[in-house]
């Protein structure tokens, strides 16, 4: 039963995977043993990352570039194929958020948002799948978001870009199921990183906000992603494509309650 989960002999390349939600997810694909390479933006972050994943025994290699310029990309992708070898899995998690509202928001920002969290998978998965094809399948995990399906205030950009990833997953899903690639998708809930830090904060009407919203009743600890991205990533999850997995505690199941309601 287990072998439909193991992926020993497999490779996996997390973007943003030094710490956070990639980190988290790094860490249960290695857990299910595969090999990990992870990609940053900051070269103490990564060197920090890659004693961590040694000192729990994953072997992991790291790559310092941008997911949203396509030929650095191109570059690292065909690098980190020489060095360590085929990739079998890609997890798109490498994104940014910006917080204003649509009417103060500069077009600047909101193109970064875009380019970030919806070019850069675009960028990747095409690099990743050629590679894939050749060698007769793999697995790609788009990391979405609530906002993939709710809007918010102060959040246009990044829901526009988790909504379009939603897309982008089902029609990727749709162009290499003949190849044999599953292009899904995990929606993670309100997770403890750095991301949400500025929205945690005790006495941030937000915080309670979120954990009033959740039916669980907590934030979600990053280990919670491992479970669905092990499965995504395995055999066992070889008729699923185009499907975005929702880890959030139960917050798309519900409307909520009142306030005044224990
Ligand atoms: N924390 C949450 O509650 C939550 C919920 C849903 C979805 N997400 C998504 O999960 C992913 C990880 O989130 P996190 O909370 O760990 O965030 P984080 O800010 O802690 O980490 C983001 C990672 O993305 C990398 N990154 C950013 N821009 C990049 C670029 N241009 N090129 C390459 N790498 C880049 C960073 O180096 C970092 O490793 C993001 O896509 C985020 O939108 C987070
Ligand atoms: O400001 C926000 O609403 C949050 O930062 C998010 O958008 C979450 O990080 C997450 O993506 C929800 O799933």
């Amino acid at each position: 039963m287990m072998e439909l989960f193991d992926l020993k002999g497999k490779r996996a390349l997390i973007t943003g995977g030094t710490h956070g939600l990639g980190m988290a997810m790094a860490e249960g694909l290695g857990r299910a043993g595969a090999g990990l390479v992870i990609t940053g933006t900051t070269p103490s972050k990564m060197e920090k990352a890659l004693e961590h994943y040694a000192r729990c025994g994953y072997e992991a290699s790291g790559y310092i570039f941008d997911v949203t310029d396509e030929e650095e990309a191109r570059k690292y992708i065909s690098v980190i194929e020489k060095e360590a070898g085929p990739v079998d899995i890609l997890v798109n998690n490498a994104g940014i958020i910006k917080r204003e509202m649509a009417l103060d928001m500069t077009v600047e920002d909101f193109r970064r948002v875009i380019e970030v969290d919806l070019v850069g998978p675009f960028i990747m998965s095409r690099l990743v799948a050629s590679g894939m094809i050749e060698r007769g399948g793999g697995k790609i995990i788009n990391i979405c978001s609530m906002m993939s399906e709710l809007g918010r205030d102060n959040v246009s950009a990044y829901a526009a870009a988790k909504g379009g990833l939603k897309m982008l997953t089902r029609n990727l899903a749709t162009e290499w199921a003949r190849y044999n690639i599953q292009v899904n998708g995990i929606g993670p809930g309100y997770f403890a990183t750095s991301q949400t830090a500025p929205i945690r904060v005790k006495g941030n009407p937000f915080n309670d906000f979120i954990v009033s919203r959740t039916p669980a009743g907590r934030w979600g600890d990053p280990e919670d992603l491992a479970g669905a991205t092990v499965f995504l990533a395995s055999k066992a999850s070889d008729f699923v494509n185009g499907q975005v997995l929702y880890v959030d505690g139960g917050i798309l199941a519900t409307i909520g309650k009142p306030l005044n309601e224990p």
